[in-house]
Formats: C-alpha cells, structure tokens, sequence
C-alpha cells in the first residue's frame, strides 16, 4: 500500500513556495479553460434561447463573463500572492475558527458540482453510445467517468495540471468541429434571426445576473490552483483568457444547441449529443466526447478542492485519504441522477447565497482594509492570534455575511429582483462588512483585533 501512495499527491494546505510554483501561463489558461467550458455551464446557456434572440444571448455571455472574471482574478490573485488556497484564506476575514463553517459548506457543495457534473457526462455518453450501437448503461458511463476523476485527482495538482494541458486543447479543437457541423447542417442564419420569446422568463438582465453568478461559482476554488501560479501577472492573464474563452464556448454551446433544437421542433435541449447524434453518430461521438472531456477537467479541479477546503479544517490528514473517501462519494451520490437536475436551479441559487457574501468580505478584507497583506505563518499557526478577532470568530465579518445572505436569499428566492441579485448581494456585503468594520475601529470592541494585529 505504501509503494501505491508514495506516488500520490502530497498537497497541503500550507503556501506554496516561489520555487516550487507549476503553472506558467499556459498552464493556467488551459486550467481556466478546463474548468469553465463543463456541461453545467452548457446547461446554463440553453436558458438564454430563445428567450433572447441568439446574438444577444451571446453578448450577454461575452460581457458578463468579462465583468465576473474581474472579482475572480483578484480572488486568484491572493492565492498567487500568498499561496494558500482559498478556504484557508478566509481566516484572515472571518477568523482562524470563523473559517470552519465556510470550509464545510464549500467542501459539500463541491461534492454536490461533482454529482451533478458526472451523471450529466454519464448521460451524453450514453446518448452518443446508444445511437452508434443501441447499448445504453447511463449507470455504468457515470460511474467510469467519475472513476477516471479520482484517478487524476489523487496524483494533486501535478496530476491535474498535466490533465489539463492537454483536454483544454482538445476541447477548443473538437468544440470548433461540433460548432461547425451544427452551424452549416441547422443555418446558423436561420438562429440568428429566429425570434425570441414574447414574455421572456430570461431578460437581459436576468441573464447578465446568472453569467456573473456562474463566475462567482469558481470563487471559492480559485486560490486553491492559482497558489501555484509562478506570477501574478500571468496568473491574472491565463485566468482572465481562460475563463471567458470557456465562458463564451460553454455558454454558447448550450444555446446554440438550445436554438437548433427548436427550431428543429425537438424537445429544447442543452446536450449536442441530443441535436446531431441521430443525423451523424460519429459526430454525436465527437460532441459526447467534448462532454466527457468537460467534465473530466472541472470533476478533478471540484474533488481536489473538496480536499483543500476538507484539509482547511482538519490539516493534519494526508491529502489522498480524504481525496479517496470523497471520491468514493462523488461516484454514489451522482446515481442520484435526475434527483439532481431537478434540483440544479436551486442548488445555484443556494451557492449564490451562500458563497457570493463570503467573496465579497474576503476580497474587501484583503484590499482595503488589510492592504494587501496577510500574515502568511500566522494564518497557518495562529501563533500570535492575528486573526483570532473574538473567540477565533470576527463577529463583524459574520454581521456582514449574514445580512447578505438574506438579502441574497429574499430576493432570489421570495421576491425576485428584474435585475437578480449577484452583483447588488456582493456589493450591499461588501459595504456592510467595511463599514462594520472602520466602525469598530473607533469603538472599544475592536480592542481584540487591534490590540494583536500589530
Ligand atoms: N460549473 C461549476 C462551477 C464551479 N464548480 C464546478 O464544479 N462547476
């Protein structure tokens, strides 16, 4: 057992140094590429047609992915200046205890991407089998994707970046191939002028909400990659290239797969499988393959994280123990399977409430009020108590977190805002938690933290 485990992945929670940093900018654009071209987010692109008209869907992906990868790269950007990953991060806002409640949620969230994400690749793989030989087992296509996941993933960082170095490649080359089957066999003249929807469910700002909200989804995850960027300025470049790219090659699959499909009269669809496979089961192979693939990058990236934010907690177990058992769990629980597309839209909006305050302490914290500096040994130790605020707990960062929160969830979930509520959650929190907190700079309750943050 001990020759098997030699081999695996070391990874901890500790920053990683200048000179055992991996990724340069290739690496980090193919990892952003990676994560964010996924069949989730091919799923999230068929709401936007023909709800809006196709170009429109399209500039509405464009720019909102534009605007989200903002917060995003400066969220990466302290991992590549600290190099912790980001649930160990969270400390320096919310307190060295503070930390745990956001690394719990974040650990069972990601194993709740990782279900969703391998049973929708089982699926089209099954769909793309299915038209070339008439064998379907969705079962069985779910669980060997979510196998070759673990398998990655237990060899670290290391195991993934190579992983990705080569699948995003592969999937801008094959994602051009389906793009151009679909537009010269459907008319992509024929989608550009199809008619939106009268009374749209999707409007442009709705749209722009959840293509921001979707970059606000890999926030919790970045630091945890970004620590091994060898520069901040590739680190912001590769992610920034990376992640629209992805964006705009993700999303616009789904709705161009989402128009054709209509068009076409079928049942709408997100899955290109579903559109081409049964006029052309070889490139129904192809474009299954493209969703394999997808899934096979982000899966390995959401277990890995899984792990660091696991570890953030409970820092002294070996990186593959947790990465096995968890592991073990993201292949059960994704034969939950259409339990889990049920429920996706809520899970979204749960995330959103749950996670968008939380980035938006963090990136105030770290900016504004801590200058771009934390005590890097400190947040590991805690020896000083820098960030131990009240009891390991700073209070204000929690006021702030919850008020957003609800904000969040009154106005997703009770009374839906025209505009959503993304971008108004993570700026009500972040106002909240500054103005907390220069408050209490002048009351005798901040004497905890300014007494020991010298
Ligand atoms: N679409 C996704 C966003 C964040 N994490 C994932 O695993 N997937």
């Amino acid at each position: 057992m001990s020759d098997i485990t030699k081999g695996f992945g070391h990874d901890s929670v500790r920053p990683v140094p200048m000179n055992q940093r991996s990724m340069g900018l290739f690496s980090t654009f193919s990892l952003w590429v990676g994560a964010n071209v996924v069949v989730t987010t091919v799923f999230t692109g068929m709401f936007f047609v023909p709800d809006l008209k196709y170009l429109t869907a399209i500039a509405v992906i464009l720019f909102g992915s534009l605007v989200g990868a903002v917060p995003l790269i400066l969220m990466g950007n302290i991992g590549t200046r600290t190099g912790l990953p980001t649930m160990v991060l969270t400390k320096g806002a919310f307190g060295e205890r503070g930390a745990v409640l956001p690394s719990a949620v974040n650990t069972i969230i990601l194993i709740g991407w990782t279900w969703i994400q391998a049973y929708m690749a089982g699926l089209s793989l099954d769909h793309a089998v299915t038209y070339l030989t008439g064998y379907s087992n969705i079962n069985l296509f779910t669980i060997l994707t979510e196998m070759a996941v673990v398998a990655i993933t237990i060899y670290g960082h290391r195991g993934i970046e190579a992983t990705e170095n080569i699948v995003a490649t592969l999937m801008i080359v094959l994602s051009v191939i389906v793009f151009g089957y679909m537009f010269v066999t459907y008319d992509i003249g024929n989608l550009i002028h199809m008619e939106a929807k009268k009374n749209p469910a999707i409007t442009v700002m709705v749209a722009f909400d959840i293509v921001v909200a979707t970059a606000f989804s890999w926030m919790p995850t970045v630091c945890d990659f970004n620590r091994n960027c060898i520069s901040e300025k590739t680190g912001m470049i590769g992610t920034y290239l990376g992640y629209n790219l992805a964006s705009l090659i993700a999303m616009g699959l789904g709705a161009t797969v989402s128009g054709f499909s209509i068009m076409g009269n079928m049942k709408q669809t997100y899955d290109p499988v579903d559109l081409i496979g049964q006029n052309n089961p070889i490139l129904g192979l192809v474009a299954a393959i493209v969703i394999f693939l997808s899934v096979l990058s982000t899966n390995v990236m959401a277990l890995y994280s899984a792990t660091m934010s696991y570890l953030s907690i409970f820092s002294r177990h070996r990186f593959w123990v947790p990465t096995l058992v968890m592991g073990i769990i993201s292949i059960v629980g994704a034969l939950l399977k259409n339990w889990l597309l049920e429920h996706f839209q809520s899970f979204l909006l749960m995330i959103g409430t749950l996670f968008i305050p939380v980035i938006a302490v963090v990136l105030v914290d770290y900016y504004i009020l801590k200058h771009k500096h934390y005590d890097v040994n400190e947040i590991i130790t805690g020896q000083n108590k820098t960030y131990w605020y009240w009891k390991g707990v700073n209070l204000r960062a929690y006021l702030a977190y919850v008020i957003g929160a609800v904000f969040a969830y009154y106005f997703s979930y009770i009374q839906t805002l025209p505009t959503g509520a993304t971008i108004l959650t993570f700026l009500l929190t972040s106002f909240i938690y500054w103005a907390l907190m220069k408050l209490g700079k002048s009351t005798s309750l901040s004497y905890d933290y300014e007494s020991r943050a010298v």
